[in-house]
């Protein structure tokens, strides 16, 4: 495994330099969901002036940390298909992890499985399946870290997704994401393949982030807007500006679900 201890170690060196917050909640924003930083009060560090964060290279991931007393903001994610080592493409829960962060929001943005989605719906995610060919903790383990085989019964908290839910107008409804590497959306026959092993939304994210963030001991739940429907269930082409649309068109509403579970977060 690569020397994450080293990442984190120099994470925190360099954040010393621009922020004094240490908030206890980490949130990362999917593909054209970085507005909702930007909503947001705190203080805007760009991923440039953190030594050793990459440059995200996809449209709607901008690529800036916003930070206060309560939350850290990461508007901007690695991607596997964007040519990034897996082990960078976990750096923005590595950077959370150095800024002692214990809780990590994930978002994304996904493809609906499940005919009972629509685009535009916020989903929170039950659990996961990586089919991404890669998996962040392959390599030697440091076991000050985390352990060699972690358990990922419950990656995404029950717990955290029952006192959402609770608090929450209206419940959401969840799902199964499944992580391709991508950077094609899939077949038809694919999709038919991946609703049958039980998946209810495909996406390019999230699963390696999940992953590291259970290893490291962080409780975490996860949302999918879901930006359209996945290949063959409606009969119509994909693209990324659909993608990107789709989220702008809800974002007022997904941010109010996400600073109500920040809230949530804040005050336990
Ligand atoms: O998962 P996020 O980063 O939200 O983005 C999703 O949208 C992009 C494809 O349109 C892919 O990157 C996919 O993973
Ligand atoms: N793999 C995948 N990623 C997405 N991101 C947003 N929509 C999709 C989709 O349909 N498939």
């Amino acid at each position: 495994m690569a020397d994450y201890y080293t990442t984190i170690e120099a994470f925190r060196k360099s954040l010393e330099k621009s922020t004094e917050f240490r908030p206890r909640t980490g949130v990362i924003l999917g593909s054209g969901l970085s507005k909702i930083a930007d909503s947001l009060s705190g203080t805007a560090i760009d991923y440039s002036q953190i030594q050793g964060m990459p440059r995200p290279t996809v449209e709607g991931h901008r690529g800036f940390l916003k930070i206060s007393r309560d939350y850290a903001l990461l508007a901007g994610r690695f991607h596997y298909y964007e040519g990034h080592a897996i082990q960078d493409v976990v750096k923005p829960v590595l950077l959370l992890k150095a800024l002692g962060v214990e809780r990590l929001i994930v978002t994304n943005a996904a493809g609906g499985i499940n005919p009972d989605f629509e685009p535009g719906q916020i989903v929170l995610i039950r659990d996961h399946i990586n089919l991404m060919g890669a998996n962040p903790l392959v390599g030697p383990n440091n076991g000050d870290l985390g352990p060699r085989f972690p358990d990922m019964s419950d990656a995404y908290s029950r717990a955290l997704r029952k006192r959402i839910s609770a608090r929450l107008e209206y419940p959401l409804k969840e799902g199964v994401y499944a992580g391709l590497s991508g950077p094609c959306y899939e077949t038809p026959a694919e999709i038919r393949m991946l609703e049958k092993i039980g998946a209810d939304m495909v996406g390019m994210s999230t699963v390696p982030e999940v992953i590291m963030a259970n290893y490291l001991g962080m409780g975490t739940v996860g949302f999918s807007c879901i930006t359209n429907m996945a290949a063959g269930i409606l009969d119509q082409p994909l693209n990324h500006q659909e993608v990107i649309d789709t989220a702008a068109r809800v974002e007022t509403h997904f941010r109010g679900i996400v600073e109500t579970v920040m809230e949530l977060l804040a005050s336990e």
